[in-house]
């Protein structure tokens, strides 16, 4: 299989190997050591990324310190157009980004990699957009006083990322950091150092040294310096809700403003009414088969009325049964791998456990590839579970895996107390003709973000965040800019 012939992404990831990027340089980590990354497709080793330490934090943030002073006095619309430029070269580069992305994280390139390239690119354009907005009021407070507000960078930022769409996901939180005149230093995840070191490396081109740097590491060792750090007056974290908790402590500790953004366990809830084939497709890319369920928004949760229940799940399994699974970087592969070995085991975990549940019913979907080149790769079937009770871990827990329960319903109030009744708050869909039972589903759902008759955003510019475990704080919005990158100082001036 000849695949893109001027970009080898085995090479680019060994150019990237062993190295942070920290003051606008590569550099090793000072302990000297390395830990491998893996492609997940073939168990293979594909390089290494720096084991980064309370050392090589603290050096990125001292250097984050100085250059944001000079930053964060440039024009607000002089960032925003030097990141719109930045934001042009990462969409040059979006193939060779995606080409390493799926190399790394499994991740099929036609439906998954290549989007996150460009969703990357697209996410810098918004936010460098937005540079003028970084405006403040005037406060009609007395006639003798001129008060007025204005909108302050808060200073060092720290963006620690996970691995399940690390380049987007980061965008998310350093392209407004940067636009509202902060410095950005990124911890990013063990599994998925390469692609976004790439980023970080492009987006230096344009920026001066030691306002973006980028640390690898592990969690504790890396991770948790770089949060604790005195200087650091911000933390934005997408992940675990266990880990999401131990930021928000050190942040407590230092009574720094937290952006927590934390998974879920999405209901999408499918009205009797519903237009069937639209949902099933609704189904389909909510759930993130094609990204093996790892997903933050995946519908892992599909409550059905009853009355469509067996016809839904005929139909959601032959869609499912028609992708193929395959090597990430084949451009026929619908669906890759899953990250990581203690991911894999996790969710071959759940799903015995569902199998074990009294009454429950895995329908396994899709093939699994023949290919003896992936006889190493973690895939795994997509599992479209029935008849699990609402009481079960499946239904209850995050999975981050091609999992997923189909749940009957017998009318729209049982539908909705079965959806809230979730530790999570993140996403859900409504599937129904009937404008009022879908106006009234999204005032009684709890999430942040309630979408009808369909699944898919089209780009930036929503106020996306959850409510009770999926996190605090919002992002990719203006609000988002506004609320968590800057400080808003009040200014009183007395003219009598
Ligand atoms: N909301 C979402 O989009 C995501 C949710 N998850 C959920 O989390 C589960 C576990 O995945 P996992 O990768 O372990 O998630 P984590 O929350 O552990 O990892 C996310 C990021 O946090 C870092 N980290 C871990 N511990 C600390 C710490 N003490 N201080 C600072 N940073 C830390 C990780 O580093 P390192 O890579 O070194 O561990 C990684 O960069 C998944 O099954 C899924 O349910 C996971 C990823 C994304
Ligand atoms: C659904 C709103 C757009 C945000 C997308 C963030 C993606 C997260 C993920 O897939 O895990």
């Amino acid at each position: 299989m000849e695949l893109h012939p001027n970009l080898d992404p085995a090479k680019l990831a060994l150019e990237l190997s062993g190295k942070h990027l920290i003051d606008g340089v590569f550099c090793a980590a000072a302990s000297g050591r390395n830990f491998d990354v893996v492609n997940p497709a073939t168990g293979k080793k594909i390089g290494e990324a720096a084991d980064g330490n309370v050392e090589d934090v603290d050096r990125a943030v001292k250097a984050a310190v100085t250059a944001q002073r000079a930053w964060g006095k440039v024009n607000a619309r002089d960032r925003g157009k030097i990141l719109s430029d930045a934001a042009r070269k990462l969409s040059d580069h979006a193939e060779e980004l995606a080409l390493l992305v799926a190399l790394e994280s499994g991740k099929a390139l036609r439906t998954e990699s290549r989007p996150e390239g460009n969703a990357t690119a697209d996410v810098f354009n918004f936010f460098a957009g937005l540079a003028s907005e970084l405006k403040g009021e005037t406060v009609p407070l007395k006639s003798t006083a001129l008060t007025y507000t204005v909108r302050e960078p808060v200073g060092v930022v720290a963006a620690i990322i996970p691995w399940n769409a690390p380049m987007l996901l980061m965008a998310f939180k350093i392209a407004p950091a940067l636009v509202a005149g902060n410095a950005v230093v990124v911890k990013s995840a063990e599994e998925t150092p390469l692609a976004v070191l790439r980023v970080i490396q492009i987006l230096n081109a344009f920026l001066p040294p030691g306002l973006l740097s980028i640390v690898s590491g592990d969690g504790p060792g890396c991770g948790g310096p770089l949060v604790a750090h005195p200087a650091v007056r911000k933390v934005t974290f997408t992940g675990s809700v266990e880990t999401g908790k131990i930021i928000y402590r050190a942040a407590a500790e230092k009574i720094i403003n937290v952006t927590l953004e934390l998974g879920g366990k999405s209901a999408m809830i499918v009205m009797a009414d519903a237009d069937l084939e639209q949902a099933v497709e609704g189904a389909v890319s909510g759930m993130r088969f094609t990204r093996q369920g790892q997903s933050c928004t995946a519908a892992s949760r599909m409550l059905v009325h009853a009355s469509l229940h067996d016809v839904f799940v005929e139909k959601l399994k032959a869609r499912v049964n028609a992708l193929k699974m395959g090597d990430p970087l084949d451009e026929k592969t619908d669906i890759g791998t899953v990250i990581s070995r203690p991911q894999y085991a996790k969710i071959l975990s759940y799903i015995a456990s569902g199998k074990a549940e009294k009454g429950a019913v895995a329908h396994i979907c899709a093939a699994m590839p023949t290919d003896s080149k992936l006889a190493e790769g973690l895939f795994i079937q997509p599992v479209i579970f029935t008849g699990v009770p609402t009481t079960s871990r499946l239904i209850r827990e995050e999975i981050f895996g091609p999992v997923t329960c189909v749940i009957p319903f017998s009318d729209v109030e049982e539908a909705i107390r079965i959806a809230n009744d979730s530790d999570f708050g993140l996403a859900a869909t409504v599937w129904t003709k009937d404008l009022k039972i879908a106006l009234n589903a999204a005032n009684t759902l709890e999430a942040g973000l309630v979408q009808i008759n369909q699944n898919q955003v089209a780009g930036p510019n929503i106020s996306y965040g959850g409510v009770k475990l999926s996190g605090v704080g919002k992002e990719l919005s203006l609000e988002s800019m506004l609320e968590h990158f800057t400080h808003k100082k009040t200014v009183i001036v007395n003219l009598e």
